[in-house]
């Protein structure tokens, strides 16, 4: 009986999208969800407490940042993740192999594992399937992903095939060096590119795998929004109706309806964390710079349509003069905002796949917030 269990509610008449729940040892979340990201053991300026209040599931944490600081043994000897943050709800860590690729320049990829700088103090490193597992089984997370290679978007087909080919053998051996599976769930990642001939390999060998759970990865890296929907449209059908499907990385507004439209249950991204640290705010009208001269006398609410608790108490005006000031109490309130704005997104978007409306959602939502002007 895997850790990790998929309840599926309904699926939406209008737009497929479907509506569920993920059953995991720290607790349940409905789907579709969002995951703020907490990459160093807290979602930046949040407190456990701000989470609970604006009703976050579940967070993200990362493998390889923990690895590096404060080092996974201290984690470990601390009780794990969830009690070293004091966070009593899931967490899904990613595997590293993408924080390899992404931060670290200067790297080389072998059958064996992944050979790579520091990026904090240059030092060399190796990480490998089996060193990815063992961090990941210390820190206790209750989701944890394999440990994959994320090839940049316009990676040749050649390229791409060897690399998914190797990432479904690493995934074996992730599997193979799973020290619990009775309480951790372990997602395989669909790599591919936008090849479909590679997506459905990919697929097809972790499917073989029997994973709890599925990640789409690759995606997200800088490509087109149409080539991810298209990428999605061909490669979400390839995975079980009754697993968890998990998109990596994406977070803007019209993404996630997109995604969740195309099938998709999780996302991630640090999309609203860190355009928050420099004063950029999502709103039903669109995107608001706080920072910007005209909200110098603004005493309104950042989005009069929110009931968080920062719209409810704080002024553009203040916020901004916060912000110019940098001050951290800034941060947080925009922070907040943005968090609660896109899990709010999310509760309406699993109560239009209630009633069957996701797309006639989806087309008032885009209207309002401004992603239909040319
Ligand atoms: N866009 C992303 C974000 C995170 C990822 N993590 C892993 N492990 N693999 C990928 O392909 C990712 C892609
Ligand atoms: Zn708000």
């Amino acid at each position: 009986m895997s850790a990790i269990r998929y309840e599926h509610i309904k699926t939406c008449k209008q737009s497929g999208a479907r509506l569920g729940r993920v059953h995991t040892p720290h607790g349940t979340f409905e789907t579709p969800m969002f995951m703020p990201v907490g990459t160093l053991a807290t979602v930046k300026t949040m407190s456990p407490e701000d989470l609970h209040r604006m009703d976050a599931q579940i967070i993200l944490s990362n493998t390889y940042h923990l690895w590096l600081r404060p080092g996974h043994e201290i984690i470990r000897e601390a009780g794990g993740l969830h009690k070293f943050m004091n966070w009593d709800r899931p967490i899904l860590t990613d595997s590293g192999g993408f924080q390899v690729f992404s931060l670290s320049n200067l790297r080389k990829i072998t059958e064996e594992g992944v050979e790579f700088r520091n990026h904090l103090n240059g030092a060399k490193l190796f990480l490998k399937p089996e060193g990815a597992m063992e961090i990941q089984n210390a820190l206790g997370s209750d989701i944890m992903m394999a440990f994959d290679e994320c090839p940049p978007f316009q990676a040749e087909h050649d390229y791409m095939k060897k690399s998914v080919e190797r990432t479904s053998r690493w995934a074996e051996r992730c599997l193979e060096a799973h020290a619990r599976p009775q309480d951790q769930g372990l997602f395989g990642i669909v790599q591919g590119g936008e090849y479909e001939d590679l997506r459905k390999q990919s697929a097809r060998d972790l499917v073989s795998l029997d994973f709890p759970g599925y990640a789409i990865g690759g995606l997200s890296v800088g490509e087109p929004k149409d080539v991810m929907n298209r990428a999605l449209e061909f490669t979400t059908p390839l995975l079980p109706f009754d697993k968890p499907r998990y998109l990596m990385g994406v977070g803007s507004p019209d993404s996630l309806i997109d995604g969740a439209i195309r099938g998709i249950d999780m996302f991630d991204c640090v999309l609203p964390t860190r355009i928050a640290r420099n004063g950029t705010c999502m709103t039903s009208n669109g995107r608001l710079v706080v920072r910007n001269a005209k909200y110098a006398r603004d005493f309104g609410p950042l989005d009069e349509n929110c009931d968080c608790h920062v719209c409810q108490n704080y002024s553009r005006a203040y916020i901004r003069h916060l912000i110019k000031c940098e001050e951290t109490f800034g941060f947080r309130l925009t922070t907040y905002h943005n968090l609660h704005f896109l899990l709010n997104l999310m509760v309406d978007v699993r109560q239009a796949i209630m009633e069957d409306r996701l797309l006639d959602f989806k087309e008032e939502f885009f209207e309002q917030y401004g992603f239909n002007k040319a």
